[in-house]
């Protein structure tokens, strides 16, 4: 999600039209965003990007008032319910909380409070402090004792009916102990998925090749939210009560004594909960909660503080999305250090190389860590880590753990700057870094081999069959994935060496006899193979897979240079930068720098090379279909400047192409003829220069109909 980085102006230069559209963004941004996480559990942001948006968007509301929306995330809690579940209406609503994210944030909060109350400094305000746990909230209501049904926060006001799935969890009573209990109650916490499990689950998980969850809590999220309880049953939640929603009866007088009246009742209550009657003794204590967090067997991510006192809680009341006598104080990101062993480098499946630094093996936060992302080359320049180096490995809340830099003091002995590799560790061909539009690098290196990588194989072997590719009936991505898995095609030649391959197996081990096929299927597979030989043009050029050539450039290439050979030689030709045939390349409309770029690079790596001849020993790519060759334009350079007013400049190249001409978007001395409507400028002066024909917009249609 490239889209989420932040506006970086400060919200005191911006305009008021300048926030209205960025409050928009915003609102949809998080939308989504808590859409992702809360109804899918796939979030794609970290915590600390998620909430850097809403802090953001807290800043912009604060400077331009009347510009907060209606559907303002100050206002939203969660996600909707998801339409698998029947939904329940909160009696009391569930809320969520404000964020503190420094002792001064904590400080504040307690100013505000006494402000509020009307309380001076010293008059005694006693409020809980208790861990912040990672999991996701539920309410479950008792009726005389009995659980009649539990329910997820949903969008605060309306929730999900998870009753069966909250049955299965060992940690909730189904019927309430003791004596002391209201005839109705609401009790309120936390779901979570505990550590010790976690790992193992994951493990279980990727065997029976089921869905991974890259933490506890989304692993609780994903175990609770179930159509299926007896899934729910064995993934061993537990639960936290920290919190009560209708109460037929005041539970207590104080937050401290209502909840230990819950735990008596059955529910296990944060054993971590203290009371304290000044800001030091909180921040303290939230000190002594981060100094265990790594050794607890639950994720916590903070510590929220409670007005003790539940009248003084009533008085307080709510500010939209949040009650005013609460907050969370959240840790900062999970840090530790270790050393680094190596950095290797992994090919993705579009052949971007990723630099993974493998670890000393480091618990961090509770998770035991060996590897972490480095980024990108200029992030491990910029940040000058090295083999061998004592580094900070940051895990937050995310997937992830990634590296934040190197640990030196004067007696640190260091290993040599590291050169990030200038070919494919898989397969050996060039990786290169793309300049952008903008003329800087890329920071992606990618590996130019994408015919013969084998960590680029199964992508390019899809795309290869692809509709708008090769188009073999009877192949798709099903099956050369599979053909692949098997070890009998490796690149796109072998797939026409598949029929002969098959007939040299004995019985029972040829495509027909496997599963899913059979003579007749087999035959026509083979059939559809052989048809294809004679592949269109274009449709070749863009099987290739040359980074950045869709369709549209593969037909582009395929009328300019005609037939397959001319465009491997001229191609071949433009790897050198001061040759014509480059200038040709760039030259043609439609083709900018970058994709030109992208395609000589392509047919000048020499792994490349071999499966191209591989294939051509296979598959004969007809010439572009004929143009028109008797026209009075045919095999003429053309190129169109200035405004036109009889054609539009796509019709006018579409024309022209179609009658045999080949249309340029720069005046070269190849050039024929140059268009030349009113407001041409730079073109029209080179080609005066070159002497080359000028034209108006009219004498070229008469040649043309001429
Ligand atoms: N990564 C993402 O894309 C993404 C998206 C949405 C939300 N989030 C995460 O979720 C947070 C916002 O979610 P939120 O609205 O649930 O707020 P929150 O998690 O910051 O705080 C409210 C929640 O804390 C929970 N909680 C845990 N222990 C508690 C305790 N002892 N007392 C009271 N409540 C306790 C409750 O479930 C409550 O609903 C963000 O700060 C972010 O960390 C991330
Ligand atoms: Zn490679």
């Amino acid at each position: 999600m490239d889209r989420i980085s932040l506006r970086e102006k400060p919200v005191d230069q911006l305009e008021a039209d300048e926030a209205k559209a960025e409050l928009t963004y915003l609102a949809e941004e998080i939308a989504e965003a808590d859409r992702l996480y809360h109804r899918e559990d796939a979030p794609v942001l970290t915590d600390g990007q998620y909430d850097a948006l809403r802090r953001r968007n807290s800043a912009l509301e604060l400077r331009f008032p009347t510009l907060r929306r209606e559907d303002s995330p100050t206002f939203r809690v969660g996600a909707a319910p998801s339409e698998k579940f029947a939904k329940i209406t909160h009696v009391v609503p569930m809320l969520s909380l404000d964020n503190a994210f420094s002792d001064e944030d904590v400080s504040e909060f307690g100013a505000r409070v006494r402000r509020f109350l009307g309380l001076g400094r010293e008059a005694a305000l006693s409020i809980t402090a208790e861990p912040k746990i990672d999991g996701l909230s539920a309410s479950i209501r008792y009726e005389n004792g009995e659980l009649v049904y539990g329910v997820t926060r949903g969008d605060g006001t309306v929730g999900e009916d998870i009753t069966a799935n909250i049955k299965t969890i060992a940690s909730i009573p189904n019927r309430l102990k003791g004596d002391n209990i209201p005839d109705v109650v609401e009790v309120r916490g936390e779901v979570y998925f505990p550590r010790s499990e976690f790992l193992a689950l994951n493990e279980r998980q990727a065997e029976s090749g089921g869905k991974t969850f890259a933490n506890p809590r989304n692993a609780a999220a994903g175990s609770l939210r179930q159509l299926d309880a007896e899934i729910t049953r064995s993934r061993n939640l537990a639960f936290f009560a920290y919190a009560w929603g209708e109460v037929s009866e005041p539970l207590a007088e104080t937050q401290y004594e209502a909840v230990q009246r819950i735990g008596s009742w059955g529910f296990t209550v944060n054993p971590l909960m203290q009371r304290h009657d000044s800001i030091e003794g909180l921040i303290e204590h939230y000190h002594a909660i981060e100094a265990q967090r790594s050794a607890l067997d639950y994720d916590i991510d903070g510590v929220v503080y409670k007005v003790d006192r539940l009248d003084l809680q009533g008085r307080l009341g709510f500010v939209s999305r949040a009650p005013r006598w609460a907050i969370a104080h959240k840790f900062p990101a999970e840090k530790a250090i270790t050393r680094l062993l190596e950095i290797d480098i992994q090919v993705g499946r579009t052949g971007a190389l990723t630099p993974v630094a493998k670890l000393e093996p480091v618990t961090v936060g509770g998770v035991v860590v060996s590897n972490a992302t480095l980024h990108n080359e200029d992030e491990i320049v910029r940040k000058d880590v090295r083999v061998g180096d004592i580094v900070t490995v940051q895990r937050a809340g995310d997937v992830i753990p990634q590296i934040l830099g190197p640990v030196l003091d004067e007696n640190s002995e260091r290993g040599e700057a590291y050169v990030f590799p200038t070919v494919c560790p898989v397969c050996g061909s060039h990786a290169v870094r793309e300049k952008k539009e903008n003329g800087e690098l890329d920071a992606i290196r990618r590996c130019t081999g994408g015919l013969v990588c084998r960590a680029q194989a199964v992508e390019q072997l899809k795309h290869f069959v692809s509709r708008n590719a090769m188009d073999i009936d009877g192949l798709g991505e099903k099956q050369v994935t599979a053909f692949f898995e098997q070890g009998m095609i490796r690149n796109a030649a072998d797939i026409f060496h598949l029929s002969e391959m098959d007939a040299q197996k004995g019985r029972g081990e040829r495509l027909r006899d496997m599963d899913g096929w059979g003579p007749t299927s087999a035959r026509n597979l083979f059939a559809a193979i052989d048809e294809r030989r004679d592949v269109e043009l274009h449709r070749f050029i863009f099987a290739l897979g040359i980074r950045h050539v869709g369709e549209t450039t593969a037909k582009l290439l395929g009328r300019y240079y005609g037939s397959f050979a001319a465009l491997r030689e001229a191609m071949k030709a433009a790897g050198d930068a001061n040759s014509d045939a480059w200038q040709d390349l760039l030259g043609i409309d439609g083709i900018g720098a970058i994709v030109a770029r992208s395609i000589v690079e392509f047919f000048n790596e020499e792994h490349n090379e071999e499966v191209i001849d591989a294939l051509l020993q296979e598959v004969t790519p007809q010439e572009a279909e004929a143009v028109q060759t008797d026209s009075s334009v045919s095999g003429k350079t053309v190129v169109f400047t200035g405004s036109l007013e009889r054609l539009s400049r796509t019709e006018a190249k579409n024309q022209a192409e179609s009658l045999g001409a080949k249309v340029s978007g720069s005046v070269s001395k190849k050039t024929d003829i140059l268009v030349a409507g009113p407001g041409a400028g730079s073109k029209l002066k080179k080609a005066q220069e070159l002497e080359i024909t000028i034209m108006t917009e009219d004498e070229w249609i008469a040649l043309i109909e001429g």
